[in-house]
């Protein structure tokens, strides 16, 4: 058996055709969206995902408005920003590039969690556990999203998710559910006993640890669903490429595999631009209720 490959890369070209139309209807009613992002250092991971998130933007119509500090930059520098794209109208919504060297936490606290296009503020985590509508972070619901386009049967699916980090498996559990997902989770992580019993009795296994090859064919169900969100770098004949934590044999075992580039990264950017739109469509309806006749163009 070889596994379907879950092409997050054509995904994400379909998702930016579904949100130029949306981008089109708000310059309908007078609103440009508007991504800011900060960007601390130059670590060359970090500015080419925040290069990408830009020219995603420009090719559905959305601003850029981009900050990039210099590595030195401290705290408050960090925080003097955030508050100044919180007061920007032009930025409808912005995140800080983890990781930033500083107090992820103290940042992500400061951002206007109505313009938190990443999901990441607090309260949003918070709405999350609460079960109430709020801006979700990209990467779990770009795996969701991924999942669903090729009709792969979440509901009532055994789903492990490796891996406990704040941007992924943390959420991913409970994301995954809530009763619109309706999945078992079982969260693995690092002090996980036998983590091969666990997959093995996975449907969908969601392998987010940052070990490059954790995941194996012989660990892995027939049929399965295995996504790989790990990104470590490895240096391969002299050069630096990505790894991921799902091994090659995989491929031979489950019913659906996500490359690594091209699976779920794409898919991440995908949900970033959606959140880019929704909340800009928020805005623009809380601002036509405020004031009815002042809305559009005139
Ligand atoms: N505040 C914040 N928000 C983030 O969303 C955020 C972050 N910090 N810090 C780092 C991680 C990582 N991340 C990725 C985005 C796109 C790809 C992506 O598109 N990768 C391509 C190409 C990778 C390559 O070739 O280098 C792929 O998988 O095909 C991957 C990873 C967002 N992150």
């Amino acid at each position: 058996m070889t596994a379907q490959t879950l092409d997050g890369k054509a995904i994400l070209a379909t998702i930016k055709e579904e949100l130029r139309g949306r981008v089109a209807a708000l310059a309908e009613r007078g609103i440009t969206p508007g991504l800011g992002t900060v960007l601390v250092g130059d670590d060359p991971g970090s500015t080419w995902y925040v290069n990408a998130k830009h020219k995603d933007c420009a090719e559905i119509g959305i601003a850029s408005i981009r900050r990039d500090l210099p590595a030195d930059s401290t705290l408050d520098d960090v925080l003097g920003v955030v508050r100044e794209l919180n007061e920007d109208p032009a930025c409808t919504g912005f995140l800080v590039q983890q990781p930033t060297g500083l107090d992820e936490n103290r940042i992500l606290a400061t951002v206007d969690p109505a313009k938190d296009v990443d999901g990441l503020h607090p309260m949003n985590l918070g709405w999350l556990v609460l079960g109430q509508d709020a801006p979700l972070p990209c990467t779990p619901v770009g795996c969701i999203e991924l999942l669903r386009r090729y009709d792969v049967p979440i509901a009532g699916a055994r789903v492990v998710t490796v891996g406990r980090g704040i941007t992924v498996g943390r959420p991913l559990g409970l994301i995954l559910t809530r009763r619109s997902e309706n999945a078992t989770v079982v969260q693995c992580h690092t002090g996980t006993i036998d983590l091969a019993a666990e997959v093995r009795r996975a449907d969908i296994v969601v392998a987010a640890a940052g070990v490059p090859g954790l995941i194996t064919g012989n660990m892995v169900k027939p049929g399965a669903a295995v996504l790989d969100v790990g990104v470590s770098r490895v240096v391969e004949d002299g050069r630096s490429v990505i790894a991921g934590d799902v091994a090659p044999d995989v491929a031979e075992v489950a019913g659906w595999v996500s490359p690594n580039p091209g699976g779920v990264g794409p898919m991440t950017r995908a949900m970033l631009l959606t959140n880019v739109v929704e909340i800009a469509e928020k805005q623009a309806a809380a601002r036509e209720a405020a004031s009815p006749h002042t809305g559009g163009k005139g």
